[in-house]
């Protein structure tokens, strides 16, 4: 079964050339939406994807960039298609992301009164594998991104590593790619400045080569033309191109 990967967008949070980091996975069966940020909705609707037509969402933390577009997800989804959309998520994030989050703009007595009124909602324990949808698996790897706050990586189909946004940790990739057999890896970079919560460039550059080819550069801030033909042995995600995973992405 081929497996294709379509990014949404390949910014950062704060890009205004790229949209939001989120990415599309497609099975052939099924499509799987990861992260839903504020720029979701317009990036779906100029991909020409209608949001019915998505499976699921998965979301792997609470940051704008990564759950902005939930809410008018959740409205359209319920008042215009009668639908909800089935919303996976680490069980440590189900009541922030409802609390923290979303009930500001959502809560409707006796109508959006708890988020399993707006989305089907499937909690996921970090560290098992399960079928989100036909044809992909996913794992939630704990990965550090902001002090205190959840954060989650993702395994999918036993080869493809995603880090949504995690700072540097080259013991687990490489881990990834010598015991588990990972071919691919969707990396966040931080082009400019410290690596306080980001991953940057000069970090990955650090890694050897053979596990840089692996490595596909993502969430990553507007300078990233000038960095052109300075990313070592890493490639470049281009955001709304349609990718072969196992042909363009994988080793
Ligand atoms: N301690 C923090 C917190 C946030 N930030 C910036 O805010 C963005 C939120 O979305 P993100 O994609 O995680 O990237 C974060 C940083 O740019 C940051 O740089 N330092
Ligand atoms: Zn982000
Ligand atoms: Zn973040």
């Amino acid at each position: 079964m081929t497996l294709k990967l379509q990014m949404l967008g390949t910014g950062s949070a704060f890009a205004k050339k790229y949209y939001n980091n989120n990415a599309l996975l497609d099975s052939g069966e099924a499509k799987l939406l990861i992260d839903c940020g504020i720029t979701a909705p317009l990036a779906l609707h100029q991909m020409g994807l209608p949001i019915t037509e998505l499976d699921a969402i998965l979301i792997t933390h609470i940051h704008a960039d990564h759950v902005g577009g939930l809410e008018e997800m959740g409205f359209r989804m319920n008042l215009i298609h009668g639908r909800k959309p089935v919303l996976y998520l680490a069980e440590a994030l189900v009541e922030p992301l409802w609390e923290n989050t979303l009930k500001g703009g959502m809560l409707q007595k006796g109508m959006f009164e708890r988020m399993e009124d707006i989305f089907e909602i499937r909690p996921l324990v970090p560290g098992q594998a399960i079928d989100l949808v036909p044809g992909i698996q996913a794992e939630l790897i704990s990965t550090k991104h902001i002090p205190g706050k959840d954060s989650y990586s993702l395994y999918i189909n036993e080869r493809l590593f995603y880090s949504a946004d995690m700072t540097f940790d080259p013991g687990m990739l490489t881990k990834l790619v010598q015991e588990r057999g990972c071919r691919a890896i969707l990396h966040e970079v931080q082009l400019l400045g410290e690596g306080v919560v980001h991953t940057t460039l000069d970090e990955l550059l650090s890694l050897p080569p053979e596990l840089q080819r692996m490595i596909h550069l993502m969430h990553y801030s507007d300078e990233i033309e000038t960095f052109q033909g300075r990313t070592g042995e890493m490639g470049i995600l281009e955001q709304q191109r349609v990718y072969d995973v196992e042909k363009e992405l994988e080793v």
